[in-house]
This record gives structure tokens, sequence and C-alpha cells, in this order.
């Protein structure tokens, strides 16, 4: 609109006119037109066409006032300057023409001038006069023209500003109620997911009518106060789904028949089935024959060196047998002087009892008395002899005892040095194209992933010292299946390392047999770290039915009462590691009961029973109060869980027991994650060489079906659970921000929520076909790595956020992380922008509210630095690719708190 008045005050030509600029007696100068045909080539004076003017007064003075208010906020103005300048040229054109022509004064006394000039002359002028008064007139006529225009234009533009103002205040109606149906949405958000809880609960109950009627209760009583129209639409929902539930029950049944029929046909089957074990166990009884045949065929060079070896040892043992032999007969020896001396004492006994009678029968012969001297000699003789055979039988002893420890220490000493020697000594007997296949079967794993880098060239190192170790397991590898063979192989390098504790987490997920979201990166993140550094590491899960049983050996999902009891694991320390607090497994107190356990003990207030229900017992809490440590997986997280706000019913408990409670933000496997070998990648890349990074983009695009016409346009991503915790409305904000501010978005996620996701089915179905926004709505492990390697920007606007594995992710692969600052997002990006924190922390765009204004800010500001300074931003993305998020120094902190609490209870047990 403004524009347009613009245009009808500068541009005042009419087709066929010549432009002339005039004075609007303003001081300003406005510009008006001559149709072309009328050559004034005369000067004519200023006055004559002021007083021309005077005449159009009224009507143009309205024009130029209207046009000065329009002015006063337009860039007009700067026409009229330019018009100034013209008003010059044409001035001194005019003179110029001057100086050409002759020169002609025309007065406004007409008498006057006719005396003046000739017949001729007087004519011309004449007729130019009425040319230019023709022409004056037709230029008062388009005055008037355009002044009717411009009234027009004006009344159109106050009508026009009505309807915007009208607009505004609906808008901020919208608004406001936007806001409002928001905080309702939250609402209905929280109702939902009590719902599905109650869903849930009735399904394990089995009792479908009841759970029709839990659900109607609800619908009626617990969305009764909320807003009427989104009542309305839930219980639409709720009505349709339990339409759904009642189609599903009869399609049930009728699957139940026919899976009846199914198990008589299995039974069959089942028959077969043991007569084909049969016949399998005979064929491999007899394949074992033909085996051991030809191991003995592989054997006969080893036996020859083993026989060797054999009768030197032979000979060692022999010359250590004699030894014993010899300290065997002493021992004889010692045994027959004991009893010699035995005797000797008896007869000292008899002697001195005989002494004693002739005391008592007073014998006084000097006879008597000499015999009894004598006899006392011969007792003195005696005991001499008695003490010096003790003595000598002592020495014996000694002397047997010396050689039964020399011959034991030699034959320890022996034993280890042949254990050391077999282990240690090269086998040699062996072919090269046994060393080889090894080698290659080493190499091929190195190549596929399934071993580190690291842990291959050890492994070589081995086969290249011709290691009979690592012999051993090739040969026994024949017999097992490749993870076995893997887990082995592995199992060669840490029991090379020392002793060290024997860590078994007990946990819900375990990638990549059993992942649904980061705990299951964490429990093989931090179980490998532990690994390497030389613990024993065991994790048991649930075993559920869609696990990768391929890739699970030695399967035993195991009873703690059964098993780990029996191993010694009663002294275990027990350390509860926390990944969510949302999540807090109550049942009832019952329940308890058919696990073993004594429910009236345990279902009080400081041990397992529920903080807000009475008859319910919380897992999490017993976890809690049973644990020697807690742990959570940040430090940030820690302290949220502590109040009210973040404990979610907890925070009394943690803050009871707040000195074994501590946040160790969690790490991510630098294996698994590296954009530089990652296999899921069309190209490899890294921090130097970014080029890779690009031509993901590009491979994404297309797979994906987006415009790749501006390689420069930004992608901006987020992999997620779609749950209220990760602030799905602020994600759905941001991919009609993203798009609207120039950039490409795309999401991978799905949501066991229903209503959000069919609200992201919505949402991905309007874009189906859309050239910058993408929604995939599933869980695929190898497109996230895709995702994750072709993207500039990754949003992760969390209401609250335990850890986050994603921001870490991201930043290994370059792609520069946007999120609220809240739990381990709070402890693992800085804003760049942050003059608080040292510039070499700062990494990524932060916001504190956890509204669509706080995403803005920091979106907006990341869109701008990757627009205005390229540079910045690629050394931006060199930075956090080069930022250490491995497990090395959080394994190292819960290396810590294991080995001190184990220290501890070791101290406790001594005392
Ligand atoms: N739809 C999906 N497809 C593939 N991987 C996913 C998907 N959703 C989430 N992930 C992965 O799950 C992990 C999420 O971890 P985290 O950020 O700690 O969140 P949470 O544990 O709360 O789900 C990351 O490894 C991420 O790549």
């Amino acid at each position: 609109m403004a524009s347009k008045l613009r245009t009808c005050f500068v541009c005042w030509n009419l087709s066929g006119f010549n432009c002339v600029n005039l004075s609007n007696g303003n001081g300003r100068i406005v510009r008006v037109s001559f149709p072309a045909s009328c050559k004034m080539r005369h000067r004519t004076t200023l006055s004559s066409l002021q007083h021309k003017r005077q005449q159009i007064k009224p009507s143009t003075e309205v024009g130029l006032r209207q046009n000065k208010d329009e002015e006063e906020d337009s860039e007009v103005s700067s026409n009229n300057d330019d018009s100034v300048d013209n008003t010059n040229e044409t001035k001194d054109s005019v003179d110029n023409t001057n100086e050409t022509e002759e020169p002609l004064v025309i007065n406004i006394n007409g008498a006057e001038l006719a005396k003046q000039l000739s017949g001729k002359q007087r004519e011309d002028l004449l007729g130019m006069i009425r040319n230019a008064e023709k022409n004056i007139l037709l230029l008062n006529q388009a005055r008037v023209r355009a002044l009717e225009d411009l009234e027009k234009i004006l009344a159109e533009k106050d009508a026009l500003q009505g309807e915007i103002n009208a607009l505004e205040a609906r808008l901020a109606e919208t608004d406001a109620r936007i806001k409002a149906a928001a905080q309702e949405k939250i609402r209905v958000e929280l109702l939902e997911q009590q719902l599905e809880k109650l869903r849930n609960e009735l399904a394990e109950k089995g009792g479908t009518e009841a759970r029709y009627e839990e659900l109607r209760d609800l619908q009626n009583g617990d969305l009764r106060d909320a807003n009427p129209l989104s009542n309305k639409g839930i219980i639409h929902s709720l009505t349709e789904e339990l339409n759904s539930l009642r189609t599903e029950n009869a399609s049930m049944k009728n699957d139940l028949e026919s899976f009846k029929t199914h198990i008589s046909v299995v039974k069959n089957d089942d028959e077969r089935l043991v007569a084909l074990e049969k016949e399998r166990s005979s064929l491999e009884s007899a394949l074992k024959d033909l085996e051991s045949k030809l191991c003995s065929q592989e054997d006969v060079s080893k036996l020859s060196i083993l026989t060797v070896e054999c009768k030197d040892l032979s000979g060692k043992v022999e010359n250590l047998q004699s030894l014993l032999d010899k300290a065997t007969k002493q021992a004889d020896q010692a045994v027959i002087v004991l009893q010699q001396n035995q005797d000797l004492r008896r007869k000292v006994d008899e002697l001195e009892t005989s002494l004693e009678e002739a005391n008592i029968h007073k014998l006084s012969s000097d006879q008597l008395q000499k015999y009894s001297e004598l006899m006392k000699q011969k007792i003195n003789v005696l005991e001499e002899r008695l003490q010096k055979s003790d003595e000598e039988l002592n020495s014996y002893i000694q002397l047997y005892q010396k050689s039964v420890k020399e011959f034991q220490d030699t034959l320890d000493t022996l034993k280890e040095q042949s254990k050391r020697k077999a282990l240690e000594e090269p086998v040699e007997d062996m072919p090269w194209e046994f060393w080889s296949q090894l080698l290659l079967l080493i190499d091929g794993w190195g190549i596929e992933k399934k071993i580190s880098v690291d842990d291959a060239s050890l492994l070589r190192e081995k086969v290249w010292r011709r290691d009979r170790r690592i012999s051993e397991t090739y040969m026994a590898y024949k017999k097992q299946s490749e993870p076995e063979a893997i887990s082995a192989f592995l199992g060669l390098l840490s029991s090379e390392t020392s002793q060290g504790l024997h860590v078994i987490h007990i946990a819900a997920e375990m990638a990549p047999v059993a992942k649904v979201g980061g705990l299951g990166d964490v429990v093989s993140g931090l179980g490998k770290a532990l690994q390497k550094k030389g613990h024993l590491v065991e994790i048991v899960l649930p075993k559920y039915d869609c696990m990768e049983y391929d890739r699970v050996c030695n399967l035993r999902a195991p009873l703690y009462w059964e098993i780990f009891v029996h191993k010694g694991l009663n002294s275990a320390r027990i350390c509860f590691t926390c990944h969510n607090f949302e999540y807090q497994g109550t049942a009832a107190a019952s329940e308890l009961d058919s696990c073993g356990l004594v429910s009236q003990n345990l279902n009080k207030s400081d041990k397992m029973q529920d903080n807000s229900a009475r008859d319910r017992v919380n897992s999490v809490k017993g976890g809690i109060v049973f644990s020697n440590i807690v742990t959570t997986v940040s430090p940030t997280y820690a302290q949220e869980v502590r109040t009210a706000e973040g404990g979610h019913g907890l925070h009394s408990t943690l803050s009871s027991h707040s000195r074994k409670f501590v946040g160790i933000l969690n790490g991510i496997d630098t294996d698994a994650w590296n954009p530089a070998t990652d296999a899921f990648l069309p190209v490899q890349y890294n921090a130097t060489d970014l080029q890779g990074k690009v031509e993901n983009k590009q491979a994404l695009r297309r797979k994906l079906g987006l415009s790749s016409a501006d390689i420069r346009r930004p992608l901006v991503a987020c992999i997620t659970r779609l749950v209220p915790q990760k602030g799905v409305h602020l994600i759905r904000h941001a991919i009609y921000l993203t798009f609207e501010l120039g950039g490409q978005f795309v999401l991978l996620g799905s949501s066991p929520v229903p209503h959000i996701q069919k609200e992201f089915e919505g949402i991905a179905n309007h874009f189906q076909n859309h050239d910058h926004v993408r929604l995939i709505l599933k869980y695929d492990e190898s497109l996230s790595h895709a995702i994750y390697a072709a993207s500039d920007m990754f949003i992760i606007p969390s209401i609250f956020e335990p850890c986050g594995l994603t921001q870490m992710i991201s930043m290994r692969y370059g792609a520069i992380p946007i999120v609220r600052k809240t739990g381990g997002l709070n402890d693992s990006v800085f804003d760049v922008d942050d003059d608080t924190i040292p510039s070499q922390f700062r990494n990524g765009f932060t916001f504190v509210n956890p509204d669509e204004q706080g995403l803005n800010g920091a979106l907006v500001r990341a869109l701008n630095l990757f627009k205005n300074n390229p540079e910045r931003w690629k050394q931006l993305v060199q930075k956090d690719m080069n930022i250490d998020f491995s497990w090395e120094t959080s394994s190292a902190e819960y290396e810590d708190l294991y080995l001190k609490s184990v220290a501890r209870a070791k101290a406790a047990k001594r005392a």
C-alpha cells in the first residue's frame, strides 16, 4: 500500500507527457508532465507559471499536504531529492536553449506585449500561449484526476488499516487461545499417559470388559475437569479405541482357534523332531570318531616333542623320588629309635618303682645302698641316652620335613615352569598355512568391525609370536560359533591384564541385542570400557521375545538365588545406577510374594513402599534403599532429582540417601560411533577432511527425496523417542520454524504414546513429498548413523534429560547441538555466545525456557552463524568433532566407586 502511494506521488506522469519539476510551495519540488507534442523551447518566467499555478492552488495544496504526510514515513523523500537535481538540470537546459534562440520576455500584460511585437510574432506568441494554456488546462485536469485517485487510495488505506487492526486484534485473541490450548494439551498428554498406564495394567489383568469399564470411568471422571472441547476429542478417540479393541478381541478369538489347530500340528512336528534329534546325535558321535582320528594324525609331531619333554620330567621326578625314599628311610629309623627310647623309658620307670619299693621296705644294708647308687648311675646314663636319642629323633624329623618341603617346592617350580614353557614356547610344528589362515580370520574380523583395530593388532602380534594359546583357541574355534570364537580370542587379551573386579550389570537394555534408547548404548559402552580395564563384566537382561538371539553366545537370562549366590556373590557390593527416575516400576505390594519375597517386610516407608501409594511397592525406591552406592547419569540430573519438581516423587528418598548418591556423566562407545570408520555411511570422514560430510548430506537428500538444489541450505535433524520428556511440542515447532527460516528438517523417531504417534503421522503425511522436510517414524539404526553424518545442526529441546547421548553423537559427527539447558545437556553443551564459560568449552547453542520463544532464539542464532560466517561454523564443527566423549573418564569414575566400595566392605569384615 505504502509503495503504491509513493508511486502516485512521485510519478504523476501520464503517458505521452514530458516531465518538468515544479516547486510545491513548501520548498520542495514536484515533477509534472506535459504532452510530448508540446515543444516549449522558449524561456518562460517562473512568475508566469506561478501565476498559472495560483488558479489550481486549492486542489493542488490538498494533494500536496496529503502527500507530505505520507512522505514523512516513506522513502519518497529521496526521490524528491533526485528531483531537486533534475530541476537544476532542466533549468540549465532552458538556459542553454536561451543561448541559441532569440531571447523572449513575456509580460503579464498582453496589450503591452502586442504593441512591442510584429503581427507574425504576435500570432506565434499568442498561438504558443494558447497552446500553453491548453496544456496547463490538461495538466490541471490530470492533477484533479490524480488528486481524486489519491483520495480514493487514502480512503482505501483507511479501510485496510481498519482491517489490519481488526486482524491484529483477532491474532492476539488467537495467540491467547493457542497458549491456553497448549496448556490444555500438556494436561491432556498427562491424562493420556495415565490412560495408557491403566490400559497396560488392564491388559495384564486380561479383563477386557473390566478395561472398557475403567476407560469409561476415566472418560467420565478424570477428564471431567478438562477443557470441554479437548474432552470431546479425547472421548471421541477413546470411543474409537474401544471399538477397535472390541474388533481386536473378536479377531483374537479367531486367532486362538487357528492357534489351537496350529498347536496340534506342532505336536506332530515335535514327535518328528525327537526322532530327528536321535538320528542327529548318532551322526554326531560318528563325526566325533572321525575327528579324533583326524586329530591324532595332526598330533603325531606334537607327540614326539611331548615325549622328549616327558622323559626329561620323568628323570627329574625319579631323582625326587629317590630323595623322598631316603627321607622316608631316615624317618623309619627315627621311628625305630623312638620305639627303643620308649622301651628304655619303661625300664627306667620300672627301676624307679623298684627303688621306691626298696626305700619303702627300709633296706639299710650297704649292699643295697651300693646297689641303689649303681642303679641311680644307670638311670642317669639311661636318661642321658634318652635325651640324646630324643635330640637325634627331632633332627631326623626336621630333616624329613625339610626334604618333603624341598620336594614339594621343586615339584611346584617344575609344574610352574612346564606350564609357562608350554604357554610361552612358540608352537613350531604348525605349518605356515595354519598361521596364515589365522591371520586372515583376524583381518576379516577387523575389516568387518567385529573387533576393534587395537584388538586386531594385539591378536596379530600373538600369531607372529606363534603363541600357543592362540593356536589352541583357533583349534577350538572350529567347533564353536563365530561370536563364541571372537569372545574367546578377546578373552586371551583380557586375561593378560591384572586381576580385576567381577562386575555384574543388571539392566533392561543392551545394545545391539535389546535397545530402545540410550540405556542400551550405556550398558554395552560402560561394560566394554570396564572390560578393557581388566574387569570381568557380566550383563543380566530380561529374556525378551524380540531379542536378537543370533548375536548372543552362551545364553543363560539366571536367578540370583540359584546361580550367583552359589558363586560367592552373597558378599557382593551393589551399585544401583538409575538412567531415568520417570520410570519407577511400581506394582501392587502383593506381587513381591510371587517373587519369593515377603511383602509384609518390604512394604514399609523406609523400604520399598511407594511414596504416594501405600499399597504399592516401588522398585526404584527399593534400589535406592538397598544398594551400597546409587548413581545417576549426570551431575546436573543428580541435583534436579533431589527437588520436588524433578524427583518424580522420590526426592525425599534420594535426599535421605544423599551420601551414597552421585551423578556421573555418560560417555559414548567411540568405536561404534566413529565417522572415520562407520560402515553405515556412504562416505567416511574426519575433522580434518570434511568433504565426506558434504557428500553424506547429498546422499541423504537423495535417499529421502529432499531437494539438493542449494548445497549450502542447512540441514537440521532430530533423532528421538517421541515422548513428552523430549519436548514433542517444541520438536513440532522446530520443524515449521526451520522450514520458514530456509532450512531443511529431518526427523527420525517413533512414539509409544498413540496420540503423539498419530499426530506426527499427520505431520509426516503433510510433508510427504515436500522438498525440505521429511519425517521417518520408525526405529532405524543404520539411518540414524546416516542422519548424524549428514546434518549441520541437531535439535534436542527436552523438558528434562537425565543425560542424553544424541548431543554427544551429533558432535562427534560434526552436527552442532541446539539444546535446552537441563540434566546432562547442561553438563555437555555450552553456548557459543556465553561469555561466562571459557571459550574452549563452548560447543553449541542452548536455551533455558522450554517454550517456543526460547527455542526460536537458539535456532535463529545457529542458522545465522551458519549462513553469515561459514569459516567460524567450520571451526566449530571441527572443534566439536575433536571433543573426547569416550567412556574413558566416566568408566574410571565408576571403577573408582566400585573399588572403594569393595575396599570398605573388606575393611569392615576385617574389623
Ligand atoms: N528412531 C530411532 N532410530 C534409531 N535410533 C534411535 C531412534 N530413536 C532414538 N535412537 C537412538 O537412541 C539413543 C537415544 O539415547 P538418549 O539420547 O540417551 O535418549 P533416551 O535414552 O532417553 O531415549 C541414541 O543412540 C539414538 O541414536
